[in-house]
């Protein structure tokens, strides 16, 4: 049974250190990666662009990009977007025995004790861990998540495909420095941003004005 891996975020907007990461674990773990934009993300505020808008972002950044494909499950539900109600609807398609990742970065993961239900998010699926500036995994993990990962950590892909869940893999990547809120206030601020997104990207923000960008 392949790897399902998905991709989560608030892709506000989709930008090239994204587009890096999800290409990089593909060709890793040699599987799709779907990438899911979060409704109503749970855990900060409310995001600039609407979800119509950054699906749409989503899906010009990675056309023509081969195995990546959008997801809409969390777009199409009501409430928060808890990445525990997610699995157990991927489960419900997907069952129980199928392997299952979310791909996320170091910065994400560091705060797992802080998501909802995590405990049993862990036994539910796993996790794939990607590299990214300012967030060593070694250094910033607290002491209660680290205990829960004890026994959970695999440098080989393989781990993943024998048990449907509870693994937890590092994706060692180049440093992508990347980051949405950067952005965002770059083209608030009218500084240079461009180059930091997929040209189609870019040209969507320009036409529609977001995040204050002049056209
Ligand atoms: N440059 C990057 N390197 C590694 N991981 C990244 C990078 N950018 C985003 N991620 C990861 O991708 C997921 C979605 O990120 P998100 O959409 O919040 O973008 P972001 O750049 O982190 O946004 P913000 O700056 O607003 O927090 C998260 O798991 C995050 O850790
Ligand atoms: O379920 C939770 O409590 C939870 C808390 C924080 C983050 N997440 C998910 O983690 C993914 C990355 O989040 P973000 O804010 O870095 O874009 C995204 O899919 C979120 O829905 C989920």
């Amino acid at each position: 049974m392949a790897l399902r891996l998905v991709y989560g975020g608030t892709f506000d907007p989709f930008h090239n250190g994204h587009l890096a990461m999800a290409r990089i674990a593909r060709d890793a773990l040699d599987t799709g990666v779907s990438l899911m934009p979060a409704a109503d993300p749970p855990h900060r505020a409310a995001p600039g662009a609407s979800a119509e808008h950054r699906a749409h972002m989503l899906a010009l950044g990675i056309a023509g990009e081969p195995g990546l494909s959008v997801d809409r499950r969390e777009l199409d539900r009501d409430g928060p977007s808890y990445s525990i109600d997610t699995v157990a609807a991927l489960r419900q398609v997907l069952g129980a025995a199928h392997p299952l990742a979310l791909l996320v970065g170091a910065d994400s993961f560091v705060g797992l004790a802080n998501w909802h239900e995590w405990r049993a998010l862990l036994e539910s699926v796993h996790f794939v861990v990607a590299d990214r500036p300012g967030s060593p995994l070694d250094a910033m993990l607290p002491p209660e998540l680290s205990a829960a990962l004890h026994g959970r950590w695999t440098a080989s892909p393989e781990d993943l495909l024998n048990a449907p869940a509870g693994r937890v893999l590092r994706l060692n990547q180049p440093p992508h420095p990347e980051s949405a809120s950067a952005i965002r206030a770059d083209i608030a601020a009218g500084r240079p941003w461009q180059a930091r997104v997929p040209p189609a990207v870019a040209r969507y923000i320009l036409e529609r004005g977001l995040y204050g960008a002049a056209a």
